[in-house]
């Protein structure tokens, strides 16, 4: 345990002892105290909560701990203002994100400090209340809170070589970022999309105001506030028990198969826009279905992928493509699909065709992994 959590675990012993047998005058003193000795015990941690902003005074685990930070600053503005001068602010120009390259050979973000942003915006010329644009996206393992910023009125090339980094396509450098990166980065870019779309409200035509957080709009003329949106888009690995079904559009790289995808309706559930999504493009109807897990999807902008399996009959296998939707379906074989999983680049231009699958990073390739798990594991069973 270390020496932060041992102060955490006391204040917290004390603060939950003071509320159900102390007078509220008692209790409120206490707070008070807890607050000042927090505030002096976080500020090595770079965590500020402002006098008037709501402190908790029960402490929880690591992960509740970032969730109600995160939650407090976008409640409060000045608590926000003081998280960002303390914070890692990763930049963006015009959405293209600012990249470097870590040890282990891939990508990821340039973190900054507030000093950092603030003396390169004075260098290049630019106020530094931009700065002030600066958007939340999330909070690290260390309890640092993390801003992204678009820089896109200064110079590329001078931020570039200030910082030491590159500004890289999120098409071009999805897939080369490290873990933690890919949806920091995609998050972070859809935000500050949102904000850029949504600058005026639909009813009035009116400028709208953002939080300082940047997790809402508020039109002041007819008081509707704007949440940044996703579009449910559902994707499913459907099989008949021996051999799944991938389809792929003319659009995608050549030789790349992935699971059926498509765009919810409004109204719809999962299970009904699953259900559609494959009679329209496969002319197949599913059997059952069953939940995997879910992703964040930047392209084109922000949809919310939720990504399912389910069976056919193998009495109705038979695919009927929408040629308009989709170029070429088929079912393939485990052993195929395993030797698609194998395929670690894209091809280059010029190489024979060959079929692989999409990289890890997507929810595709987890669906896949999975099913092919599953009926290597089946095999092993019935030995
Ligand atoms: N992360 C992953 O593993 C994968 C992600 N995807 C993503 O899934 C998404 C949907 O797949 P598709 O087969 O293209 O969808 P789809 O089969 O619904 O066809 C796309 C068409 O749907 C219409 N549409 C309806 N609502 C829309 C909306 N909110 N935004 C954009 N278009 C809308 C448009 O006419 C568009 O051309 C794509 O954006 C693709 O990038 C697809 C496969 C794998
Ligand atoms: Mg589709």
């Amino acid at each position: 345990m270390n020496i932060l959590q041992k102060h955490k675990n006391r204040l917290c012993v004390q603060a939950e002892a003071a509320e159900p047998h102390q007078s509220s005058s008692d209790q409120s003193g206490l707070i008070q105290q807890v607050r000042s000795r927090m505030a002096s015990l976080l500020r090595p941690l770079r965590i500020f909560f402002p006098a008037r902003c709501c402190v908790p005074t029960r402490f929880y685990s690591g992960f509740v701990s970032r969730m109600r930070f995160l939650n407090s600053l976008k409640e409060c503005d000045e608590a926000c203002v003081a998280a960002l001068q303390n914070a890692h602010i990763f930049l963006f120009h015009r959405l293209v994100p600012l990249l470097q390259q870590t040890g282990r050979g891939n990508l990821s973000p340039v973190f900054l400090t507030y000093s950092d942003v603030q003396s390169v915006l004075q260098k290049l010329g630019s106020d530094e209340s931009l700065l002030k644009e600066s958007i939340l996206v999330g909070c690290s393992d260390q309890n640092q809170a993390q801003f992204c910023l678009d820089v896109g009125e200064l110079d590329q090339a001078a931020v570039a070589e200030e910082f030491k980094g590159c500004f890289m396509d999120l098409r071009k450098a999805f897939f080369l970022l490290n873990g933690s990166g890919a949806p920091l980065v995609a998050k972070a870019q859809a935000l500050l999309r949102w904000h850029q779309i949504n600058r005026f409200c639909g009813a009035t035509g009116q400028p709208t105001q953002r939080n300082q957080a940047g997790s809402q709009r508020v039109c002041s003329s007819s008081s509707i506030i704007y949440y940044p949106k996703m579009s449910p888009v559902v994707i499913v690995l459907v099989s008949d028990g021996k051999r799944c079904l991938l389809g792929r559009q003319s659009s995608f790289p050549r030789g790349m198969y992935s699971a059926l995808a498509g765009f919810c309706d409004m109204g719809e559930t999962l299970e009904e826009a699953l259900c559609r999504e494959v009679a329209e493009e496969v002319g197949v109807e599913l059997q059952s279905i069953s939940y995997s897990s879910s992703q964040h999807w930047p392209f084109p902008h922000s949809s919310f992928m939720l990504g399912c399996h389910a069976t056919v009959s193998p009495a109705h296998t038979q695919l009927n493509v929408d040629l308009s939707e989709l170029e070429d379906a088929r079912w393939f074989t485990v052993e195929e699909i395993s030797s698609g999983l194998q395929v670690k680049t894209t091809p280059r231009r010029g190489d024979p065709p060959s079929f692989w699958l999409p990289p890890k990073h997507t929810l595709a390739n987890r669906l896949i992994t999975e099913w092919r798990d599953r009926q290597r594991n089946s095999k092993d069973s019935m030995g």
